[in-house]
């Protein structure tokens, strides 16, 4: 399988501060699954950030797509930001979109032609309970609902390499479960998943998934979930 996401001694400090991750180094093939676990403050929400581009490292090398991206002009980051599906931690809804006017937008900005947009929005509003709540925006829904749209919104349009930060930190365990399934079936089509969760009841539920582990900020050898 060809490698999709390369990182090669990468480290990263913030400010002038200690590093926050230090000699990570992993390869994931494209299409496969991984739960990046590890306790809070190891460096997760930092790796993701580091895998979808919206922060750079201090040293080493990390390649997208067969591409480097420490050296790639900033001009085409955007490009490759749009071939990644990411749930970030605090949502980051539009407020003052409805819950299906978030879930549209990666469609609108990739130019899809407003007639088609509906049916593709109204098959994940379903598939993440939230027909009935179509039209909120933000604010009035509950933080599981909020993380409910995030998560359409981040799926909708069938990224590349999926990246999710605590995606069912907010919802019950039932939901949990529906979530994980949905994840799952985008990635038997193809996506390549990075979940980070505190939720270990989950870690089994994947067949295949394999975990990557964080330790104060270096990577644990990894295995497969399941396995230790
Ligand atoms: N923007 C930032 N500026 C300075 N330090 C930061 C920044 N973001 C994270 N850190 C620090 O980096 C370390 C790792 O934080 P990070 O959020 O990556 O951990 P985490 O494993 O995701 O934790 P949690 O499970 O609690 O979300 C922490 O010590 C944190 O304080």
């Amino acid at each position: 399988m060809a490698s999709i996401v390369q990182f090669e001694n990468v480290g990263l400090r913030y400010g002038q501060g200690p590093e926050t991750l230090s000699d990570v180094s992993f390869t994931l093939s494209a299409g496969t699954f991984h739960f990046l676990v590890g306790a809070s403050g190891a460096g997760k929400t930092s790796l993701l950030r580091l895998l979808y581009l919206s922060q750079r490292p201090s040293r080493g090398v990390i390649r997208l797509f067969g591409e480097d991206m420490v050296t790639s002009p900033r001009g085409r980051l955007p490009g490759f930001r749009r071939r990644i599906g990411v749930v970030f931690q605090d949502f980051r809804l539009v407020p003052h979109l409805s819950a299906r006017d978030n879930i549209a937008l990666p469609l609108r900005v990739a130019g899809m032609p407003e007639e088609d947009i509906a049916e593709p929005v109204g098959e994940m509003l379903a598939w993440v309970g939230l027909s009935d709540r179509a039209d909120a925006r933000p604010p009035t829904l509950s933080g599981g609902e909020q993380q409910r749209v995030a998560i359409a919104r981040a799926v909708i349009n069938r990224p590349e390499i999926l990246v999710a930060d605590e995606p069912t930190g907010n919802v019950d365990p039932d939901m949990a479960e529906r979530l994980l399934k949905l994840f799952a079936s985008l990635n038997r089509l193809g996506t390549t998943v990075v979940m980070a969760t505190h939720d270990h009841h989950l870690l089994d539920r994947v067949p295949d998934a394999r975990l990557m582990q964080l330790d104060r900020g270096r990577l644990v050898d990894p295995f497969v979930a399941g396995a230790a």
